[in-house]
């Protein structure tokens, strides 16, 4: 079994002397490189959040309030960190939350591949977005042996959502992520402060611009028609969707459907009742709704209805602590989002691998130092509000 703590080792060295790592190990040290080092646009897009971004920083502050109580004269020398996930072990509770644009975070605007790459080098997967730019087949393709998971924002034209669905099952995915929570983007002023829409520059798109459903709505060759390309994006991007969809959804697919965005107890018992595999509770970073509780205090409120369903999680998480906090109240996986972008804006695949051995690093050791052998023991000590 590997320890993810002995990362530490590596740095520090055999007591002569380590290694200054290229990429920060803690989030506050990370963030201000990254503002260094990253072109304004990119920096707006990852970093920025909706409105003033009070529920971004409550994503953050509110793991504050959630402790954990330790445990003694427990043999946590060894730890197994593995999950079951979708009929699959899985060797950690982490994976890569859907970032759309990815591409953009290196610069050759392949951020998606590195992302994936970084997947392939941990084990961690990658939930791969629509708005990848690269073709879903080939980020997954870059994941190597790692599995991974396809994030859908469903298209209006159903045809097209269901050539999306079934090119992510063909690839190989193992699971299809619904987002619920964007068929608009919210109100987003760094973006809208530089006046563009920073995300669309460059090489992008490629799960719509070479889809043959999309080709075929356009009508036109997509590459020398990129404008009229990006405006029938534009009008395809963003579904309304209802419970009534639940059935049209799952009918596109035999993987699991994954619903994202779920907050509420009444939602989380709706998803069950109209057949969802699994509830994902996440606010999207912050990046939607300004002004909502922390995306991690209502999980519990899921989790209490989900039972033995598994209940995803992200918003918030930037260190180990943070992942063992949301395992303690019941998440089966934690997504890490931003964390890794920037990890691969300093140091492309390896900086985001590196992000995601520090968090896997120090989750480990906690779980050492806390007592807590296995994440059945992290769940069963659960964690309490301070
Ligand atoms: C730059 C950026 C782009 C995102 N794009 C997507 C996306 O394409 N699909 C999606 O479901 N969520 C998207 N999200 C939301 C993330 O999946 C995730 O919910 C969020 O980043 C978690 O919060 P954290 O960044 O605080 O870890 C995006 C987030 C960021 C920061
Ligand atoms: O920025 C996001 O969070 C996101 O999901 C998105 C939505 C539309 C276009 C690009 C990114």
């Amino acid at each position: 079994m590997p320890h993810y703590g002995d990362y530490q080792n590596l740095i520090y060295g055999a007591g002569l002397g380590g290694v200054v790592p290229k990429v920060p190990v803690d989030f506050a040290t990370l963030v201000r490189r990254a503002e260094a080092a990253m072109p304004p646009y990119v920096l707006n897009y990852v970093q920025g959040g909706c409105g003033d971004e009070v529920t971004q920083e409550r994503n953050r502050s509110a793991f504050d309030h959630w402790g954990m109580v330790p445990r003694m004269m427990v043999d946590s020398a060894a730890r197994d960190l593995s999950i079951e996930l979708f009929g699959m072990t899985l060797p950690t509770p982490l994976f890569m939350c859907p970032i759309g644009v990815t591409g953009i975070c290196t610069q050759d605007g392949h951020g998606d591949i590195a992302a994936a790459e970084a997947a392939a080098a941990t084990g961690v997967p990658l939930c791969a977005s629509t708005l990848s730019n690269d073709p879903l087949e080939d980020v997954l393709t870059a994941s190597g042996d790692t599995p991974g998971f396809f994030q859908l924002y469903t298209p209006r034209d159903k045809d097209l959502a269901a050539s999306l669905v079934s090119r992510a099952e063909k690839a190989g995915y193992k699971a299809i992520v619904v987002t619920l929570d964007t068929w608009v983007t919210g109100w987003r002023p760094r973006d809208l402060n530089t006046g563009n829409f920073p995300q669309l520059r460059g090489h992008v798109l490629e799960n719509y611009f070479g889809d043959p459903v999309f080709q075929r709505l356009l009508g036109k060759p997509v590459k020398e028609n990129m404008a009229e390309a990006i405006g029938l994006w534009g009008r395809l991007f963003g579904k309304v969707l209802t419970w009534d969809d639940m059935a049209w959804l799952k009918s596109l697919t035999k993987l699991p459907i994954v619903l994202k965005g779920i907050c509420h107890p009444d939602d989380a018992r709706r998803a069950i009742d109209t057949g969802a595999d699994a509830l994902y509770v996440s606010n999207h970073g912050g990046r939607q709704a300004n002004g909502g509780i922390a995306a991690i205090d209502m999980l519990p409120g899921v989790v209490a209805v989900a039972g033995e369903m598994p209940v995803l999680f992200d918003s918030g998480v930037r260190s180990g602590s943070d992942v063992v906090k949301a395992l303690a109240l019941g998440a089966r996986a934690v997504g890490v989002g931003r964390p890794y972008s920037y990890g691969l804006a300093l140091d492309g695949a390896a900086g985001a691998a590196h992000v995601l051995k520090c968090i896997l690093a120090e989750a480990d050791l906690m779980m050492a130092v806390n007592g807590y052998p296995t994440i059945a023991k992290v769940r069963e000590a659960g964690a309490v509000r301070v």
